[in-house]
């Protein structure tokens, strides 16, 4: 590092006597800055690298925030967000998140995408991909895919369908050492080196998936300029049809002239991001989807919101989703989600009985409460907002009857089943806040 910093040497290991920096993002699908800013505990002051983003007290516990649970915002460390400003995704574009868990930038393409266009979001590892799902859920996001699948099976399969990629490499993580001793422990240089052979090996299957004109950003989280600057020398040899861009990023500073180094005097703990624009010719697209709409989807859907709402109702098994439109062919891709899932079609053990149709959490999250035919509103403060999340019975007003939403400050935060002026409680078991 006192090689790398010269003169600044000395700034960033003072840094490290210093507390960790945390970040908080906003999520502008459910949630506005100002609603955030008056029911925090703490003033608002922005990260420079991203407008959604601010910094959080290091005693912060989000998880006991009844907003965190609505889904208004996601915890992410500052200088993190940097990678998906520089991404810069457009509302109605394609966009692939490589390797996406937990799940911190692929909500911040969702937030910039606004709804339109298509998030798809991968993590090879099946468990961290269930956490992913669980975020995207929380934050309420309609138009993502998400998988669990190979980058090589993945990007070869949709080979020229994304306007943009992001790889956010496993790395050696050298920026998380403030906050976490065991990213110190297992740091090696041999270490490193391996890294940067898996980052080149992603990268190969990454750039299938850009299509011609597209943008494939690469970020880590290491300071290590082999897997930085040195994956980005190697790529671009291999790839002469690509080219460095600027990152549009102002904070930090460059590196390889546009890509862009964050240290820990910079605000954040350390990140590093580069965009790469793709100047070849025409590609032939994956084959789109043929999917038949659902009868008992459609159903449902009248069941829980007032309107319709753009994309497919289809049915996979007993479980029914309103997909997102224009989706490919998910066929071998280990797709855990595509779009809302609606609900859940049960059987009736009575002869001649229609299948009962079970509502998830995972519709009502993503409903704004007007969208929805039934919702209970409550303050964050109202008792009945922490029982709730408790996994209590709570009281509703007798005119609410069968399934409806539980908004917290005007954000969905749930559903539960009314009747006699009861609220059975549907908050899922997993999320539910333990203890009083
Ligand atoms: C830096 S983390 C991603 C963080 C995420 N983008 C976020 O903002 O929340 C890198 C991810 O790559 C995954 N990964 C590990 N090996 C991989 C491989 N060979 N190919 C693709 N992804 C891999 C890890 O499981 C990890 O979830």
């Amino acid at each position: 590092m006192k090689q790398q910093l010269g003169s600044e040497a000395e700034a960033f290991f003072a840094c490290y006597t210093q507390p960790v920096q945390r970040g908080i993002r906003l999520n502008p699908l459910k949630c506005t800055a100002e609603k955030l800013a008056g029911l925090l505990p703490f003033e608002l002051e922005q990260v420079p690298f991203s407008p959604l983003s601010y910094y959080a007290p290091e005693n912060f516990k989000a998880g006991q925030e009844p907003l965190h649970h609505a889904g208004a915002f996601y915890m992410q460390e500052p200088s993190a967000s940097a990678a998906v400003t520089a991404l810069n995704p457009q509302p109605g574009e394609r966009v692939l998140d490589l390797c996406a868990a937990p799940g911190g930038k692929s909500t911040q393409i969702a937030s910039l995408l606004n709804g339109q266009g298509m998030l798809w979001s991968n993590e090879i590892v099946r468990g961290r991909a269930n956490i992913l799902l669980s975020n995207i859920e929380r934050l309420g996001i309609r138009n993502a895919v998400v998988s669990s699948c190979q980058p090589e099976v993945l990007c070869s399969a949709l080979a020229g369908f994304f306007d943009r990629v992001l790889v956010d490499a496993p790395c050696s993580g050298e920026g998380m050492f403030r906050r976490d001793e065991g990213a110190v422990e297992e740091w090696t240089p041999e270490h490193a080196t391996s890294c940067a052979i898996r980052q080149q090996a992603i990268l190969e299957s990454a750039v299938q998936a850009v299509r011609p004109g597209g943008v494939l950003t690469y970020s880590t989280c290491t300071f290590s300029p082999e897997e930085n600057e040195g994956v980005i020398t190697e790529f671009l040899k291999r790839h002469p049809e690509f080219e460095l861009k600027d990152t549009g990023l102002t904070s930090g500073r460059p590196a390889l002239e546009k890509a862009r180094r964050i240290y820990p005097m910079d605000g954040g703990e350390g990140h590093f991001v580069a965009v790469l624009q793709h100047t070849g010719d025409s590609v032939v697209l994956p084959a789109a989807n043929t999917i038949k709409s659902s009868t008992a989807a459609a159903q449902l859907q009248k069941e829980i919101f007032r309107g319709i709402l753009p994309g497919i109702p289809a049915q996979f098994g007993e479980k029914l989703y309103l997909l997102p439109l224009g989706l490919p062919r998910l066929q071998g891709l280990g797709v855990l989600r595509a779009g809302i899932l609606l609900g859940e079609e049960k059987p009736v053990h009575r002869k001649g009985a229609s299948p009962r149709l079970e509502p998830a959490h995972a519709a009502f999250m993503a409903a704004k409460p007007e969208e929805l035919n039934q919702c209970l509103s409550l303050a964050h403060d109202d008792p009945r907002t922490a029982a709730f999340l408790h996994g209590e019975e709570i009281e509703a007003p007798p005119t609410l009857k069968g399934y409806c939403g539980v908004a917290v400050e005007g954000i969905t935060t749930g559903f539960g089943k009314c009747s006699s002026g009861n609220l059975k409680n549907h908050y899922p078991k997993g999320l539910r806040i333990l203890g009083k």
